[in-house]
């Protein structure tokens, strides 16, 4: 019988398709998730990206059983989708959280402690310490009609924790958020990592992730286009397609002292993955190689002509440049 064991991944999804039918005499089918297949470990940071209608929200609506799913299998926990009892174990936060707005952020933490199966003295008990967390203890008396979209966040993420939750599913926890509230969700985040929970998030805003994330996964229109680890991404240690034979990409940047028409002509003579840029006023070229083998060679032919490399660096790509190039790349396939 399928049930939560701690040796079942925390998301475990094969093949998985979504498509909306609009209307009634001529229906209209939107394909919002075209065969996806990804596994989540406990205790790992997950990012979902991708643009607008990409089909993050419905992923996420599946797996908790909001909406259901047109084909392909889906579990939480090592329950299926939807499953009350897995369901249970997540903390949710919702992309726009509706709050009742007559309530204050205590009474809408009980209404949601009891959504969750808490009785209303175990929320009493617990609302307390996670308002603090949240920084919203000041404003806790007050009804949510006055609330600021950065509060109503605050109060969402209060909602999520409540019940102690094993997994976290969070559509853009830190959309409205100020940057001091912002790092306090990474920080937070990094906690419940440390006390060996499972965060699923969404979000548009990739220098956090950056910061945030264990590994990403790339939707692209209802396509899965890579699943990667962050840190692979940013080192430039990234291998095409993820096959070991790929090759490894690296961006370099050459600082020259040396006539820029010599600079020029060498680099129009040398094999270069990718030329980036080159200034010649800086004297500064920047490159996109395939491998070491590619770098010494530049720098072997710059030598030999009597141009010095004053200076030579490996650049960090940023989550933000990765990703717009695989969406660039999914639009020209
Ligand atoms: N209820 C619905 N009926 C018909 N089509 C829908 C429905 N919900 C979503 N879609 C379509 O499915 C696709 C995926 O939408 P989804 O909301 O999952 O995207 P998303 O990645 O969460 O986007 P965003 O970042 O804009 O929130 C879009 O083309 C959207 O128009």
């Amino acid at each position: 019988m399928i049930g939560s064991k701690s040796g079942d991944p925390a998301i475990d999804v094969v093949d998985l398709r979504k498509t909306y039918r609009e209307g009634w005499i001529r229906p209209k089918q939107q394909e919002a998730l075209k065969g996806i297949s990804l596994r989540v470990e406990r205790g790992e940071i997950f990012g979902l990206l991708g643009g607008n209608g990409a089909g993050k929200t419905t992923f996420i609506k599946i797996l908790l059983g909001i909406i259901r799913r047109t084909s392909g299998q889906a579990t939480l926990l090592g329950y299926p989708a939807g499953d009350k009892r897995g369901r249970q174990l997540v903390g949710y936060l919702p992309e726009n959280l509706r709050v009742p707005r007559h309530m204050t952020g205590l009474v809408a933490l009980e209404y949601y402690g009891n959504l969750s199966g808490l009785t209303t003295s175990e929320v009493r008990k617990r609302r307390g310490p996670l308002l603090e967390k949240v920084g919203l203890a000041v404003r806790a008396k007050d009804p949510v009609r006055t609330y600021s979209k950065g509060m109503l966040q605050r109060l969402g993420l209060a909602q999520a924790m409540l019940h102690d939750p094993d997994i976290y599913i969070l559509d853009e926890p830190t959309d409205g958020l100020d940057p001091s509230a912002r790092a306090q969700v990474r920080s937070f985040l990094a906690d419940l990592k440390q006390q060996g929970k499972t965060v699923f998030l969404n979000s548009h805003i990739l220098q956090e992730v950056e910061l945030i994330c264990d590994r990403v996964a790339i939707l692209d229109r209802g396509n899965l286009k890579q699943v990667e680890r962050v840190e692979n991404i940013t080192s430039g240690r990234l291998t095409k397609n993820g096959s070991a034979d790929a090759r490894v990409e690296l961006i370099v940047t050459f600082d020259l002292q040396g006539p820029p028409e010599l600079i020029a002509s060498v680099l129009a003579s040398t094999v270069i993955t990718s030329l980036q840029q080159f200034t010649p006023l800086e004297q500064r070229v920047v490159a996109k190689l395939g491998d070491q083998t590619e770098v010494d060679a530049i720098v072997d032919r710059l030598r030999s002509v009597g141009v010095s490399v004053v200076g030579l660096s490996r650049q960090r790509m940023s989550l933000e440049q990765h990703y717009l190039e695989i969406v660039a790349q999914a639009v020209t396939e």
